[in-house]
């Protein structure tokens, strides 16, 4: 590979806003990509990606590079050379890449492979307190996995379509797709790219959902003509889901505390061909309490931590804060109480999280269950899922079911 110097300069400007004015990487990246109307899908890529890697290996490069934030522009040079170095990329002759030790660089990266917290690069407050929940072991297995760029994996919408006509019809553009085992509507890309500019995307024939995310709405074990309430619906990932398992029948109302974001799921529902779907804004305690004990399904996708969902979101190793986790949770165990109430005798619900953290997901089943609210309900399952086990996601799912 070799560098092109606006690519790089595109990189560095990305970076400083990401380190320095704390906006979001996702964002950034997006309006980098605005930049320069004559870069092809390669150029993008490039932008895109090693900006991640950078966000994602913040901690490490930084420490080899022997640079500290405030991040200044030379700085942030030195981090990609740092980068382009231990990924074997040769460094053009440009003044910023001046006097780089290569050498040096690559015993730093040697010494440091030795301590967990700054190889996988992650603040050391997440290291010890994922490492005492997970175990050493586990953590370290896990670490490594989240901080391997995720697949891009496919929910094909069988509202509009099958998997083998959307994958035939993917496969004309050149798209290369393979089925997901356990995931009966998932389709990996064999190849990244850019899917979102596909006919068959504004067709709504699918969306991109990680393979553990489309477990959720199977694990709520729906049917169509059923009442479903989705609590935490956000923009609707798991709604259009459950929409699509239930084939368009009965109904389901999306809740979610900011209005913006079921603005956004109305327009998927719609690309999506999804018509039983209600959305209400959850202002007061009134559009809960007037579906208490109506619903036969209620799921609650909590707001969390988002531990489990590092890949996809590198710079929330950064971002997130140990007060926000205990804060967080405070708000899952009120809302498992105070939700579960729209679940009418007989019906179930699932509590999931994108968290790995056992205190966010098994120990607020289970406080739930010993609770006053949850005292008619019972454990039915739940599922653990870790990125290094699945390659997906990690995710927490349980079932519980209300007595008749
Ligand atoms: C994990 S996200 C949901 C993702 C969404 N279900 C999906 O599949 O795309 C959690 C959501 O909970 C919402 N939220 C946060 N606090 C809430 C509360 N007290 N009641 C309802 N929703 C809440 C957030 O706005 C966010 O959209």
């Amino acid at each position: 590979m070799r560098l092109h110097r606006n690519l790089c300069f595109a990189t560095v400007d990305g970076l400083l806003q990401i380190f320095n004015e704390g906006t979001y990487a996702d964002k950034v990246v997006q309006q980098l990509l605005k930049r320069d109307k004559r870069w092809g899908s390669r150029d993008r890529a490039f932008v895109a990606e090693t900006t991640y890697d950078i966000v994602r290996w913040k901690r490490l490069y930084a420490e080899i590079a022997e640079v500290k934030e405030p991040f200044s522009r030379d700085d942030v040079w030195r981090l990609i050379a740092v980068w382009a170095t231990l990924k074997g990329i040769k460094l053009p002759d440009w003044k910023y890449f001046e006097n780089t030790p290569t050498r040096k660089i690559k015993g730093r990266f040697d010494e440091f492979s030795k301590i967990r917290k700054i190889k996988e690069s992650v603040p050391d407050w997440m290291d010890e307190l994922v490492a005492k929940e997970l175990g050493e072991n586990l953590w370290s297995k896990e670490v490594a996995a989240l901080n391997l760029q995720a697949d891009v994996v496919l929910r094909v919408n069988t509202l509009k379509t099958t998997k083998e006509k959307l994958q035939a019809e993917l496969f004309d553009l050149d798209i290369e797709t393979e089925e997901v085992k356990n995931h009966p509507d998932a389709l990996r890309l064999k190849e990244r790219t850019n899917v979102f500019t596909t006919d068959a995307f504004k067709k709504g024939f699918f969306e991109v959902q990680d393979g553990s995310s489309q477990k959720v709405a199977e694990f709520l074990d729906v049917q169509p003509g059923m009442k479903v309430v989705d609590t935490c619906a956000g923009a609707g990932g798991k709604t259009l889901h459950l929409a699509a398992l239930m084939e368009n029948k009965g109904q389901i109302v999306a809740m979610d505390i900011y209005e913006n974001k079921l603005k956004e799921l109305k327009r998927r529902a719609k690309r999506a061909g999804a018509h039983n779907i209600e959305m209400r804004v959850i202002d007061s305690t009134k559009p809960i309490k007037k579906l208490y004990d109506k619903a036969d399904r209620v799921l609650i996708d909590a707001p969390c931590s988002g531990l489990g969902v590092l890949r996809r979101n590198p710079d929330a190793k950064w971002k997130l804060q140990p007060e926000f986790i205990d804060k967080i949770k405070e708000t899952q165990a009120q809302i498992l109480s105070s939700y579960s109430r729209m679940v009418k005798p007989g019906g179930k619900i699932v509590y999931a999280t994108c968290s790995i953290l056992p205190s966010e997901n098994q120990d607020q089943v289970k406080h739930f269950l010993t609770s006053e609210a949850g005292k008619d309900f019972t454990f039915v399952k739940e599922k653990k899922i870790l990125s290094h086990e699945s390659g997906f996601d990690g995710f927490y799912m349980a079932l519980l079911e209300k007595k008749k």
